[in-house]
């Protein structure tokens, strides 16, 4: 299932493509009138044959969901569901790396309970030594990382990097693609799945804004059956990935690192920002939080709390 603006695409089970179909009713069963859109990629449906067509009856229970802020509703917005990875993509340059937009979509997917992964697409472009040094503190922490090249890159250098392991790793399974636009999204689900464009009906719209590309709205599921079915879900490109609909203590708790500390600190909803006994600070002095984790935390429970007043 993938759309907008209320008319969606579905896969049956059979493998067939269905265009242009609406929800029955205005409400759909299985959903909260209050959530930003009822259905995101990744969604299982209940249909419904009627005169003039199918509908969807209904939204089966999901298994998990991906979110992030939606700045111009103010809401949380669902982006995928029923993933089994987060992929957060990112570049070395072009766009330039953010560390906190990296970690922004790591925090989302511990609080899902999705395991993640980073990918840094556009290996063959050098990587400066603060990226390698962000992205050596994430390995340290268990996430993996997948360094790749794609699209005409690829194919003009000859060299996919980790696209192969990338490509076994997700066989048989549903992936989520999160990043800045222009980091390589699609130009990667492309290189995965060659017909990608064909079998979505090319549903997003691209246009040139400064030297990116960005996809409109659409987000586009991509399906695979000669790697067991593996699905990739491609989300427009964000410039920024923000966390407001969540409060400091689970933003703090998708810190991985911080999960062991968090229980010891002495106030009652402390903000380890500056509280007293603060045991997240206190395994920042002592080395075992690195500064540039923590500093990130600090600048997104600040937006938080700003957001707020
Ligand atoms: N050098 C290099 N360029 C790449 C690589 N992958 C993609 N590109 C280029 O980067 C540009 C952006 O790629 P897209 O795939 O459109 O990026 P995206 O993340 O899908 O962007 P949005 O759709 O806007 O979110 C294109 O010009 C690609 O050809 C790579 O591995 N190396
Ligand atoms: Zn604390």
């Amino acid at each position: 299932m993938w759309g907008a603006n209320n008319i969606y695409s579905l896969r049956t089970p059979g493998g067939d493509i269905r265009e242009n179909v609406r929800i029955k009713g205005k409400i759909l069963p299985g959903t909260d009138p209050s959530e930003a859109n009822p259905l995101a990629p990744g969604d299982l449906v209940t249909l419904v044959e009627e005169e003039g067509g199918v509908r969807i009856l209904e939204r089966q229970e999901r298994r998990n969901v991906v979110h992030r802020w939606n700045r111009k509703r103010r809401k949380m917005q669902a982006i995928a569901a029923n993933v089994d990875t987060v992929f957060v993509v990112a570049a070395p340059e072009d766009p330039p790396y953010r560390p906190n937009f990296v970690d922004r979509v790591l925090v989302m997917a511990e609080f899902a309970g999705i395991p993640a992964a980073v990918i840094l697409n556009k290996a063959d472009k050098e990587t400066p030594p603060e990226v390698a040094h962000h992205l050596a503190i994430l390995k340290g922490l268990g996430y993996p990382l997948y360094r790749t090249i794609a699209g005409d890159a690829a194919r003009r250098l000859r060299r996919e990097e980790d696209l192969p392991s990338f490509r076994r790793d997700t066989a048989g399974t549903v992936s989520v693609l999160v990043g800045r636009s222009g980091v390589g999204k699609s130009s990667l689900v492309n290189s995965l799945i060659p017909e990608a464009k064909l079998t979505t009906g090319d549903t997003s719209t691209k246009y040139q804004r400064g030297r990116h590309t960005t996809t409109l709205a659409k987000q586009v599921i991509s399906l695979d059956p000669r790697a067991g079915g593996a699905m990739y879900i491609d989300t427009p490109g964000v410039r920024e990935f923000d966390l407001l609909g969540y409060d400091c203590n689970e933003i703090a708790a998708g810190y991985r690192e911080f999960l062991p500390f968090l229980p010891h600190c002495r106030m009652p909803g402390c903000t380890h920002l500056h509280e007293p006994d603060c045991s997240v600070l206190a395994a920042l002095a002592e080395g075992e939080i690195t500064r540039e984790r923590y500093e990130s935390y600090q600048r997104l429970a600040l937006n938080i709390l700003e957001e707020r007043h």
